[in-house]
């Protein structure tokens, strides 16, 4: 049974543990930075002692030698804070950058692994955000959102300490603010991480329509829709703007008040602080560096408070990003499953069914026929009856849901996948070509291919004439900024492109569909002697007449079954079906040019 892309489980905190766990790659530039953390709160903790030394020790008895001591050793603890913070965001960074890069190259080769029905129902846009924004959003948690809240509690954990330990009545009011501001925080990020969450999602459905305009500006353009799209546009936009404003007032409402709360305790330290000192049970030096303490205690509920809304993304992204590492693979090798080597010629469908993901019909229902050696079988059928689907199932881009395929007596999924794909030459349909130049795309299977080689494929293809009249000739680069290409010109280069390949079975699946009716017959002549030689059995998916009387057999499709086999003479004799889909279907012009 062919599974639904997965949807696996993952809570947004195993997520985060994964992500925290993927660090153990980088585990010496992880410990690097928790090391830096740790000198870093040191540096901190220690320059209010100084302080403290400074005023009691020097500036009070008026002995200029501590002063100056104190102020040299100050000089040597910023220098070490700057140097601490350098080497923990540097080594955080690093670790975050090598967690992303990892991530990146899982969730693309899972991309490269993932059967075509995960593809089919999964949307671009969205695999292409979790590639980039989700990930950025982890590297972002792991660079700075978690050595904030580590570097936060330590310091908060070590302040509080200290702070006790100088002075327990002024710490007791100064802690007591500590669980209001957290309180307050921790209500602010409750009550605007769905805010958070909706903003991600709003910029998703922004880049979503910009992708579809990108991809489709032609369509937008022939069809007059630019101000239609412009609006459309503008209104997500608009939603994101405001969803971000909503964001902006919520931390304007917080943090005031978090301000307000550090400001009434330093009154308040100050007031009973200075009482002490008053009353001598307090220096001023301590009172100083009490106070310095209170900025340092502050800061890290504030860091903290900022990190969780930044967390929850992340930890949103991460569940998304492992949604498509954890995808099953539907179709893979079994377990000792063989090389497909040598190929006898007979291909057999075994009351073949097939129904595609999520679809309420089968696109195939008991299809059975049986090749014989260097066969040419032409499949025909109205459009949508089921020819690609017997095409996309030789090389087990899906697997039969009933029935089996087997070549020369073996089940098509005892072969290991890429062996009996490489010995599959399929011209799609569509023909996607990759950006640089057009002999790196002939090439493609090929690489190392000379040539020689790649003109003779391109040759055969009738697309080497028009290729060395290009400036470039086969360093002609195609794609994005290079030369435009007509369908018929792509459908040629990636026929080139297949035949390059070591196919022994050969699949031409409407692919020469873009190609005007003379070029088509060349080529057609030219693959006849091809097919000879190098193929085992080829399928061509007709839309030609003369390719119908070329062919040695023909499948009559209809709804998913086939209905009607023999040459074209025996199917005009019983087939009236034939004759109507040869009316409809076929380009008759063919059979003049
Ligand atoms: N990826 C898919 N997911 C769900 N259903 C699909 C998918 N691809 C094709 N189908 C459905 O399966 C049926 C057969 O499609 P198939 O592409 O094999 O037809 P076809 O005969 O090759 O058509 P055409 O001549 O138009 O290319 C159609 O009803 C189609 O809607």
């Amino acid at each position: 049974m062919v599974q639904q892309p997965e949807l696996r489980q993952n809570s947004p905190m195993r997520s985060i543990g994964r992500v925290l766990k993927s660090l153990g790659n980088y585990r010496w530039t992880s410990l690097g930075a928790l090391i830096s953390v740790l000198l870093l709160t040191v540096a901190n903790a220690v320059t209010p002692q100084l302080f403290r030394w400074g005023i009691d020790q020097g500036i009070a008895p008026r002995n200029l030698q501590i002063v100056l001591y104190s102020a040299a050793w100050m000089v040597v603890a910023a220098i070490a804070r700057g140097l601490f913070n350098f080497g923990q965001s540097y080594l955080a960074e690093a670790a975050s950058q090598g967690v992303a890069y990892d991530l990146r190259n899982k969730i693309f080769s899972k991309i490269q692994n993932l059967s075509f029905s995960y593809h089919d129902q999964s949307q671009t846009s969205q695999l292409l955000t979790r590639v980039t924004s989700d990930i950025e959003q982890i590297r972002t948690f792991v660079g700075t959102s978690l050595i904030q809240v580590i570097g936060g509690l330590i310091t908060l954990v070590s302040i509080a300490v200290i702070l006790l330990i100088m002075n327990w009545q002024l710490a007791l009011i100064t802690l007591s603010a500590v669980p209001i501001s957290a309180w307050l925080m921790a209500r602010f990020v409750n009550r605007n991480n769905q805010l958070f969450g909706q903003i991600q999602q709003q910029l998703g459905n922004l880049n979503a329509v910009l992708q579809e305009n990108l991809l489709g500006i032609r369509v937008v353009k022939a069809f007059v829709r630019e101000s239609a799209e412009k609006s459309r546009y503008t209104t997500l936009n608009d939603a994101l703007v405001t969803a971000n404003m909503q964001t902006i007032r919520a931390i304007r409402n917080t943090f005031p008040f978090i301000f307000l709360l550090s400001t009434l305790v330093t009154l308040a330290v100050f007031g009973y602080g200075g009482i002490q000192v008053i009353f001598g049970s307090f220096s001023i030096g301590e009172l100083v560096a009490f106070n310095s303490y209170l900025v340092l205690i502050f800061q890290p509920i504030l860091l903290i408070g900022f990190a969780a809304p930044a967390i929850a993304q992340a930890a949103a992204s991460a569940t998304r990003v492992f949604e498509v590492v954890d995808a099953a693979v539907e179709i893979r090798d079994r377990p000792n499953a063989m090389l497909f080597d040598t190929c006898g010629g007979r291909i057999t469908f075994e009351n073949v069914s097939f129904r595609y993901p999520g679809a309420t019909t089968e696109a195939l229902k008991n299809v059975s026929f049986e090749t014989k050696p260097k066969e040419l079988i032409a499949v025909l059928g109205m459009t949508g009856s089921g020819k690609s689907t017997i095409m996309n199932l030789i090389a087990r881009f899906y697997d039969v849901t009933g029935g089996a395929i087997r070549i020369d007596g073996r089940d098509v999924r005892d072969f290991t996948l890429q062996s009996l794909r490489s010995h599959i030459g399929i011209v799609f349909q569509e023909s996607t070509l990759f950006s640089g130049t057009i002999r790196d795309n002939i090439a493609y299977a090929k690489p190392n291919a000379s040539l020689e080689q790649v003109i003779e494929v391109a040759k055969t293809a009738q697309i080497h004439d028009f290729v060395i009249s290009l400036p470039d000739g086969y360093n002609t680069i195609v794609g994005e900024r290079g030369v435009g290409l007509s369908g018929g010109q792509k459908q040629r280069i990636a026929i080139a492109r297949t035949l390059l390949t070591d196919y022994s079975i050969l699949i031409l699946d409407d692919s020469t569909s873009a190609v005007d009716a003379k070029t088509a017959t060349q080529i057609q002549a030219e693959l006849d002697d091809l097919m000879q030689q190098k193929a085992c059995v080829t399928f061509v998916v007709a839309q030609r007449i003369s390719t119908v009387k070329n062919a040695d057999r023909i499948l009559l499709i209809d709804k998913g079954q086939l209905v009607a086999q023999g040459t074209h003479e025996e199917l005009m004799r019983i087939s009236p079906l034939y004759g109507v889909i040869l009316e409809s279907q076929i380009q008759h012009h063919q059979v003049k040019s």
